[in-house]
């Protein structure tokens, strides 16, 4: 009897707290429509990359606990999402199918309250957001064991895209199955790069047993979601949505294997004091030209964190260059030194400044 009070008087307790906290939430909700309205008279972005990191920055450093500070994380995530759907319906393009990589980046960068709508492919991404179908795109553009992912950068060649933010993503790999047991496996599907990062996982526990390349995770924990004897490789996710059983979890071979994605949109982030602004470039045929490429940057002691060639389509034997550097396009010296990178080449053009990801 005595607990029973107890806990009564504790609920109480409780709802009196979810009270405030509501009222909150719509005190919030108010003053964010009021930015929406300004943001709407200037013309400017809605979603702002730099401000929700400062948010998160500030209140995971601020809480005292015992709420986990991982968790004020998510909890704002979902404030900021609807918040954002309240200044503008968000719809967000991803390479889908659902349950993919990218829904996953997606839904970290954006929350539950926008509308996600998974594309067939890269390029199909790239058209939602220019054909205005979509406000943004989420899309793979590296992997830490698996390297550049060429259809995306390839995509930047023709579009006038920017990039608006980075997002970075554990890759977990689960070993999926409707049994959940391990004899059962006779095959094992997968897309090609999850099955590239648990090569060696295979080889010594699954020996004998044949590996199918299939265009996404997705469709692999699909096809297992039918058959008894089939295992897919895919997030924890998958196993929620196609009602699979993890037959093991996190069998990539390289722990720390993180994929990066690249929100798109109409225009580049704002300033945010800790920032990172990609390039492409093409140089002109000439001897000593990699060398004078590189010198604007390193004369103004520019950190390049990423450079990568690809060959131009067009034109045998020439090459792309794509580069990451720490800075925005904003900052002078990164502006000057973009302007002498121009001296020696034939066309240079900046794919956006963003906010660098923190893991
Ligand atoms: C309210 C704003 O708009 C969006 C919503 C945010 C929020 O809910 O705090 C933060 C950044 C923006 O993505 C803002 O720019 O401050």
């Amino acid at each position: 009897m005595q607990k029973k009070q107890t806990l009564a008087h504790l609920r109480q307790e409780i709802d009196a707290v979810d009270d405030r906290i509501l009222e909150l939430l719509n005190q919030r909700a108010a003053l964010v429509m009021q930015v929406g309205a300004l943001k709407t008279v200037a013309k400017s972005d809605f979603h702002v990359p730099s401000r929700e990191r400062e948010i998160y920055e500030r209140l995971t450093a601020a809480n005292p606990g015992p709420f986990p500070s991982d968790a004020v994380r998510g909890v704002f995530r979902e404030i900021i999402s609807a918040s954002l759907s309240l200044e503008h319906p968000m719809r967000v393009a991803f390479l889908g199918p659902k349950a993919t990589f990218s829904h996953l980046a997606a839904m970290q960068q954006f929350g539950l309250s926008a509308e996600l709508s998974p594309e067939r492919s890269i390029p199909a991404v790239f058209e939602a957001v220019e054909k205005g179908e979509a406000y943004y795109g989420v899309v793979p553009v590296e992997n830490t064991t698996e390297g550049m992912v060429t259809h995306t950068l390839d995509m930047f060649m023709e579009s006038e895209l920017k990039v608006d933010a980075e997002v970075l993503l554990e890759v977990s790999h689960f070993l999926l199955s409707r049994t959940g047991r391990f004899e059962d496996i006779k095959k094992v599907y997968s897309h090609p790069q999850p099955l590239a990062q648990c090569r060696k996982w295979l080889a010594e526990n699954l020996p004998n047993v044949p590996l199918v390349d299939v265009a996404s995770t997705t469709l692999a924990a699909q096809i297992v979601a039918e058959d008894y004897n089939a295992a897919a490789i895919a997030s924890e996710y998958a196993a929620s949505i196609y009602n699979l059983k993890v037959v093991k979890a996190r069998i990539e071979d390289q722990v720390n294997n993180f994929t990066r994605f690249l929100v798109i949109g109409r225009k580049m982030a704002d300033p945010s004091g800790d920032d990172k602004t990609s390039l492409m470039f093409l140089v002109r045929d000439e001897p000593g030209i990699l060398h004078r490429m590189l010198e604007p940057f390193a004369k103004r002691n520019i950190n390049l964190s990423k450079i990568e060639s690809r060959p131009l389509k067009k034109k045998a034997w020439e090459y792309i260059f794509f580069l990451d550097l720490s800075g925005h396009i904003g900052d002078p010296s990164v502006a000057e030194a973009v302007r002498e990178l121009g001296d020696c080449c034939q066309f240079v053009k900046v794919l956006g400044s963003y906010p660098r990801a923190r893991s």
